[in-house]
């Protein structure tokens, strides 16, 4: 098995307020893992997914991925490993207002010039048929419901086929045939992909279908 992210934290720290969480924290996830994430509210969860997905650097330790030293790498290259190699399923507000829900979902073939791609054409095609929301295509975000956004936000992040889908509460505002969906997708993902997913839930159920669970404790 390949390790794709090894993470040292000491801590991470938030200067207005003198806090910190994370303690001693380190984890190794190999390729094509299904790992989740669970603990009670408020112990840090979104907080390490963000660090994990290349948004916050303010911590003390070290983060391997895909065998470079995070620290080491220039911001172009972060910002187009976050746009191709990593799919953030980020809660609903990360949604661009102005743009319909089609444009939203290919924001990332834009940035990386794939928008008139066949193979892109494709991937969009396969996942907005799996996960319904042809009908919102042309509607903007806030016309539609909170869990359409969520399916939008969802499509968003699988758009460039990623390697590793970090996933924020991705069922939390879904009814449970919508939940079945996005969790199959990214099943079949990790399956024909060797995807890797890292998932934060508080949703035991979710959690349990994933081959390792983790439980952040909160620091004393
Ligand atoms: N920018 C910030 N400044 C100060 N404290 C912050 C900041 N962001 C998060 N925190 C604090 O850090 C802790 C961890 O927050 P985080 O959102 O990572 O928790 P979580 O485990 O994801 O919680 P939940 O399950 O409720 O989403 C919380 O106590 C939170 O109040």
């Amino acid at each position: 098995m390949t390790s794709i992210l090894k993470l040292e934290i000491q801590k991470k720290t938030f200067k207005k307020k003198c806090f910190s969480i994370l303690h001693d924290f380190e984890l190794e996830v190999e390729a094509g893992e299904r790992l989740s994430i669970i603990g009670e509210s408020g112990v840090g969860k979104t907080s390490l997914l963000n660090i994990m997905g290349l948004l916050d650097p303010h911590y003390h330790g070290s983060y391997k991925l895909f065998d470079s030293s995070v620290k080491d790498l220039s911001q172009n290259k972060l910002a187009e490993w976050r746009n191709r190699k990593i799919g953030f399923v980020l809660q609903e507000s990360a949604l661009i207002h102005s743009l319909t829900i089609e444009d939203n979902i290919k924001l990332p073939l834009l940035y990386a010039h794939l928008e008139k791609d066949p193979a892109a054409q494709d991937h969009f095609k396969r996942i907005i048929t799996k996960i319904g929301i042809e009908p919102i295509l042309k509607k903007k975000p806030l016309e539609c419901s909170g869990g359409q956004r969520s399916r939008a936000v969802f499509a968003r992040a699988v758009m460039m086929n990623p390697q590793i889908i970090l996933s924020d509460e991705p069922t939390a505002s879904l009814d449970s045939k919508n939940k079945e969906n996005i969790i199959n997708l990214l099943f079949d993902m990790n399956k024909e992909f060797n995807t890797t997913l890292i998932t934060v839930t508080h949703d035991l159920d979710v959690a349990n279908r994933h081959e390792r669970i983790i439980t952040l404790e909160r620091n004393e």
